[in-house]
């Protein structure tokens, strides 16, 4: 199976609406090629390389959704009570090819096949049984409690399109229709690295002028939960323009992303643009109208894409998150969009600088009369700190021309999942 790729790396960003860098970002992102088959018990989370037909109608026959009794509607005529005799006991399972004779009813069990010439299930609930006889008083509907073969899924119809995440009930379904094992996208490989001299890991020591890691434990768990992606961390690379130009190159050789934090601002000692000019990438977003995480970097190292993340951990989480994320989906294959923003509404005041669209730590305690998280905003909104990130319930957003944010006002919120 090989993917559709159109990209289109290379054009020059001034600074972008943050819905202009995700677009160039994802145009950036090449779907991997390729499939791999898995079994349905290994392929959770993984997305569809390709539409899966079912090989089994779903379900295989005519069956019963009750336990109760078959019958024929043509032996119901007249005014009820009905009197039946029970000539036959059909469980789940029974393989025989039954037919329920005129003038009689049949025992059957929830999952059984219904016997050929009943047209109804009547539930036991209301047949009054006695003696090898069964009553029932109301007539059933035609059909009723019959799950007819096919009903759910038709043999040889899609079971599942290409594009999507394997989640359990996706491949549940495909389960039920007799398909044993699916055509995945491989896994989409991303290598991460974390610049800057001033790092240290935690569990080391922590010289003068050091701060800890956090980037990397936050990209690195992000990434190593997505089982699509095949993660391989670099590690933290110096403030060293030769060092981080032969990581980069080295990355992008044997990678599909390569995802950097720190070094993409201004100063001398911000050295990804530099390195990745000289290794020729093609430079697609190079500012965002974001806060935080204005100086993000995407491009193309060949076919690899290249997103140079900024350094301070809450721009880094948002940028990743906002931006990042949607063009590594693509990158996987994935076709579907999540829409994981919901109405809320803002119990805080909040005078702020317009022109860059905002993301904002948020937790909730109640709602409002239509149910909508009434939110606390956390924090001052700097964009090293890193406690209200961890606090927060979910991301709000904040319009890059409001300038002030008070109490009712709507806004859109992104709940984290648990
Ligand atoms: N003159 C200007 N200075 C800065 C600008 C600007 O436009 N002009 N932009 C500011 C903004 S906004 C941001 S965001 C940062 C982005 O900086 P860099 O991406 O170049 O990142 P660094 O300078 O390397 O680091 C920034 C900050 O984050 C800390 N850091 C870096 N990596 C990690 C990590 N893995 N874990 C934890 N913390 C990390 C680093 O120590 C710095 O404090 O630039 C502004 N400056
Ligand atoms: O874009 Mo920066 O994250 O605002 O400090």
């Amino acid at each position: 199976m090989t993917a559709a790729v159109s990209c289109s790396a290379g054009k020059s960003s001034p600074t972008l609406s943050v819905d202009a860098a995700r677009l160039r970002a994802i145009a950036a992102a090449c779907p991997v090629v390729g499939h791999e088959m898995l079994a349905l018990g290994k392929a959770v989370g993984r997305v569809s390389a390709a539409p899966v037909v079912s090989t089994s109608a779903l379900p295989p026959f005519d069956n019963s959704a009750m336990d109760g009794y078959a019958v024929r509607l043509v032996d119901l005529t007249g005014n009820g009570p009905w009197h039946l005799p029970v000539v036959a006991r059909i469980a789940a399972g029974d393989a025989r090819a039954l037919s329920l004779a005129a003038g009689s009813a049949a025992r059957i069990f929830t999952g059984a096949p219904v016997p050929f010439g009943a047209d109804a299930i009547v539930m036991q609930e209301q047949v009054v049984s006695t003696g090898g006889m069964i009553s029932l008083t109301e007539r059933p509907k035609l059909g009723q409690n019959i799950r007819r073969r096919g009903e759910d899924v038709a043999q040889g119809a899609p079971a599942l399109a290409a594009g999507l995440t394997l989640t359990p009930p996706r491949l549940a379904l495909l389960a039920g229709c007799g398909v044993a094992s699916v055509a995945v996208r491989p896994r989409v490989r991303v290598a991460i690295l974390s610049t800057g001299n001033e790092l240290s890991e935690p569990g080391s020591g922590l010289g003068p002028g050091q701060i800890y890691n956090s980037n990397r434990v936050l990209l690195g768990t992000t990434l190593s939960g997505l089982p699509w992606v095949n993660l391989t961390d670099l590690g933290i690379r110096p403030d060293d323009p030769a060092s981080i130009r032969k990581a980069i190159r080295h990355a992008a050789q044997t990678n599909d992303v390569v995802i950097s934090s720190g070094g993409v601002s201004a100063g001398e000692e911000d050295h990804i643009l530099d390195a990745l000019r000289a290794e020729a990438a093609e430079l697609d977003v190079l500012k965002v109208a974001i806060r935080p995480g204005k100086p993000l970097t995407i491009g193309r190292l060949g076919q690899t894409l290249y997103v140079g993340l900024p350094g301070n951990p809450y721009a880094a989480a948002i940028t990743f998150a906002q931006i990042a994320r949607p063009a590594l989906r693509r990158m996987a294959g994935l076709l579907e969009k999540p829409d994981t923003w919901l109405p809320a509404v803002a119990g805080f005041t909040y005078r702020r600088r317009t022109g860059r669209r905002e993301y904002v730590p948020v937790t909730w305690s109640e709602r409002d009369s239509v149910g909508r998280p009434v939110l606390i905003r956390l924090g001052q909104g700097a964009s090293a700190s890193m406690s209200p990130l961890a606090q927060a319930r979910g991301i709000a957003v904040i319009p890059p021309k409001c300038d002030m944010v008070i109490p009712g006002q709507t806004l859109q919120v992104e709940p984290f999942v648990d």
